[in-house]
């Protein structure tokens, strides 16, 4: 398994949950499908799957993060959420051009109905959000945001990991890319800084436990592309 060093920093909220989820954190970012894509070798019907529910989810994970808007911590970080959600929202419209490059027509991608696995996440990660505070909720979108960050740096370190012709070459470039390493890294300071502020250390048994539950039902989205080929 391709090792990277870990985003947050040493001591902090963050590599606390990655290590004490250590199984499931691994589980998720080196996943059959993660390999799969890193090699080139996933079945297109997999990736087909995917892109469409990936789609829905991030529909959620943007109302998701407009929780986010609704339970933080002070003005600067209501405007920071604000931005994450303005930035999915204008990300959608892109996934149905990505979408429209792998055959699947915008009509036919807003007809598919959620999976069970994807309503399965994304209602659970609002409810975490409306049972907790703000450290909860930004617990639950940690995988989310942070993990697709450190699976594209696990892609690029593999070895075995194909450049030329991978049919997948334009997804990992995408989460390799600066930019995004760039808001991966910005999440994983952001729940530092509120592990720090919202008393992380003292709640670290149930942020675990969300933490490994987010990352649970992220590989459960994986192998739900997987199961379609
Ligand atoms: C399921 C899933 N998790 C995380 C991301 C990263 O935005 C995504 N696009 N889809």
């Amino acid at each position: 398994m391709p090792m990277t060093v870990p985003l947050g920093r040493e001591g902090g909220l963050f590599r606390a949950l990655r290590a004490g989820a250590a199984r499931e954190w691994d589980a998720y970012c080196w996943h059959p499908f993660v390999q799969g894509l890193a090699e080139g070798t996933l079945p297109l019907a997999a990736f087909r799957r995917y892109l469409v529910q990936d789609y829905l989810f991030l529909v959620q994970f943007a109302r998701a993060q407009a929780l986010a808007v609704v339970k933080a911590e002070s003005l600067e970080a209501m405007r920071e959420k604000g931005r994450v959600v303005q930035a999915i929202l204008d990300e959608t419209k892109l996934h149905l051009v990505y979408c429209r490059e792998w055959g699947l027509d915008e009509a036919a991608v807003l007809a598919e109905p959620e999976a069970p696995e994807t309503v399965g996440y994304t209602r659970w990660v609002m409810d975490q959000g409306f049972r907790g505070d703000i450290l909860d909720l930004e617990v639950a979108l940690a995988p989310c945001t942070i993990g697709y960050g450190e699976v594209a740096m696990r892609i690029e370190a593999h070895p075995g990991r194909l450049r030329d012709g991978n049919p997948y070459e334009n997804w990992i470039v995408q989460y390799a890319s600066p930019d995004y390493q760039a808001v991966a890294r910005g999440a994983a300071e952001r729940l530092d800084r509120l592990g720090e502020s919202h008393g992380g250390a003292a709640r670290i048994a149930s942020l675990t436990r969300v933490f490994a539950e987010a990352s649970r039902l992220e590989a459960d989205f994986w192998q739900m592309g997987l199961n379609a080929s």
